[in-house]
């Protein structure tokens, strides 16, 4: 269970530091490896509790997280804006963030040596419902139900922001260009601003949280959620909230917190608990990740099946600019590039026919689906390409064929006025 708010500092080497004679004294650097919020961060209460122990001073690194993740413009623009927001409410409280969105985090410690040489650096961690392996790593299933079933305990309470005042201290030491606010790049025409978008939101943590309020409490959102997840068009058919999640703007184990708070008052309708099992989704494909390594991401997949495709870069490059020769996939494809969000509807039907009617390399559409999604998560896209490539947790392909949507009957199902079509169809080519 995460500890309460009083959270033990763990013993480190060389513990309590000597205060230097150089400008600023004693520091303890929190790096914020992507995770872009003050609400649920363990690791800046761990930072809080080492500083205050020892009278040093508190600063934030935000640099590029060090992992697999290919972030693509529209993602880049929403972190952005969660990296100025929280920015603009940390130096309110009087705590510094230095910026280097090119440097990893221990690049930037070894440029920024020996101006600032902080005395310990904690990481922060990608927000998870559980902090350790809820299902035991030798057992665990490589399909969902199981793994639901043989979940061990509750996911754990949420922190709150910690009290940051006093942290502060000098900053005359830290580089004046790391200190300059970020600014968000303007969004490309449509992206952001386009009146069809499905996720027209800012990505920081004010924004996350407003939205949690609003489809939970504000809204009738969170009791339709069963009925409307399956949606194509709008802000309000699902939560919108794995744009905010990619970006760490967003923790996890609030929205479940809110969900059960929803419960208290209202019962543990469809909606809510549907909601809760989506949420394991996301833990299921992190944890598997973790568990799989790189066979989670290789072309066999879990399932280490021979590759049944075929390589042809034409009609690849003809589908990375919105022409799968579908109308339906199309439409998806012109949203998916203007606004970098698409529905889960929307997402199965394009990989589907990318798979089946295609027969391109799964692991290509699942790189641009990276590039291209406002919300890209690695294990969360590899894990349901994979799935739908029938190389991933479909119980239904272990030994059998992929899923294969019929787009034409789900046209009937979800979208029978033809709504998501027109809205997104791709401007007609004019003659030259
Ligand atoms: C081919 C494909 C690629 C995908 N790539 C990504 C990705 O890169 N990043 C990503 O966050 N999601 C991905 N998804 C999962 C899902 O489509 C999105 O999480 C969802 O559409 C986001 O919108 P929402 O927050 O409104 O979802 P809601 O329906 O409101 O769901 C609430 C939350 O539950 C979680 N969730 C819902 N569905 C899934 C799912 N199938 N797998 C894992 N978690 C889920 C998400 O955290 C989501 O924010 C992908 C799905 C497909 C079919």
């Amino acid at each position: 269970m995460e500890p309460s708010l009083a959270v033990a500092a763990p013993p480190l080497p060389g513990w309590p530091p000597r205060r230097r004679t150089m400008a600023g004294g004693p520091s303890i650097a929190l790096a914020l490896e992507g995770q872009l919020r003050l609400d649920d961060q363990p690791a800046l209460h761990r930072a809080v509790a080492l500083a205050r122990q020892s009278g040093a001073r508190l600063l934030v690194l935000a640099c590029r997280p060090q992992s697999r993740r290919l972030r693509g413009p529209h993602q880049r623009r929403l972190e952005a804006q969660a990296l100025a927001s929280l920015h603009a409410r940390l130096v309110a409280q009087g705590v510094a963030l230095l910026h280097h969105p090119q440097l990893t985090t221990a690049a930037a410690l070894a440029e920024l040596r020996p101006q600032v040489q902080p005395d310990a650096v904690l990481h922060a961690e990608e927000s998870r419902l559980f902090a350790t392996w809820p299902v035991a790593a030798d057992r665990f299933p490589r399909v969902f139900s199981p793994f639901r079933r043989a979940l061990e305990r509750d996911p754990e309470p949420p922190l709150p922001p910690p009290d940051l005042a006093g942290l502060g201290d000098s900053w005359d030491d830290f580089p004046r260009a790391w200190l300059v606010p970020p600014v968000p790049p303007p969004a490309a025409p449509g992206a952001g601003s386009d009146p069809r978008s499905a996720f027209p939101f800012p990505g920081d943590e004010p924004t996350a949280l407003a939205r949690l309020q609003h489809y939970l409490f504000d809204s009738s959102g969170l009791r339709d959620y069963k009925a409307t997840r399956n949606g194509l068009v709008g802000t309000e058919f699902s939560a919108k909230f794995s744009p905010f999640l990619g970006v760490g703007s967003l923790s996890v184990r609030r929205i479940w917190r809110e969900v059960l708070r929803y419960q208290e008052l209202h019962g543990a309708d469809e909606g809510s608990e549907w909601m809760k099992q989506e949420l394991l989704w996301r833990e299921f494909f992190l944890w598997s990740e973790q568990k799989h390594g790189d066979a989670f991401h290789a072309p066999g997949g879990l399932q280490q099946r021979p590759p049944d495709w075929v390589e042809d870069r034409k009609r690849f490059a003809r589908w990375t600019r919105g022409d799968a020769g579908h109308p339906l996939i199309d439409a998806q494809l012109n949203e998916l590039l203007t606004t970098g969000y698409l529905s889960n509807r929307g997402r199965q039907w394009v990989a589907s026919h990318f798979v089946n009617e295609l027969r391109l390399p799964w692991t290509w559409g699942a790189r641009f689906f990276e590039w291209a999604l406002i919300d890209a998560h690695p294990a969360l896209n590899t894990g349901n390409w994979a799935y739908l490539a029938g190389v991933g947790s479909d119980p239904r392909s272990f030994g059998g064929s992929p899923r294969r949507f019929d787009l034409e009957r789900q046209v009937g199902l979800y979208d029978p006025e033809q709504t998501h079509r027109r809205l997104w169809a791709p401007p007609v080519p004019q003659p030259s």
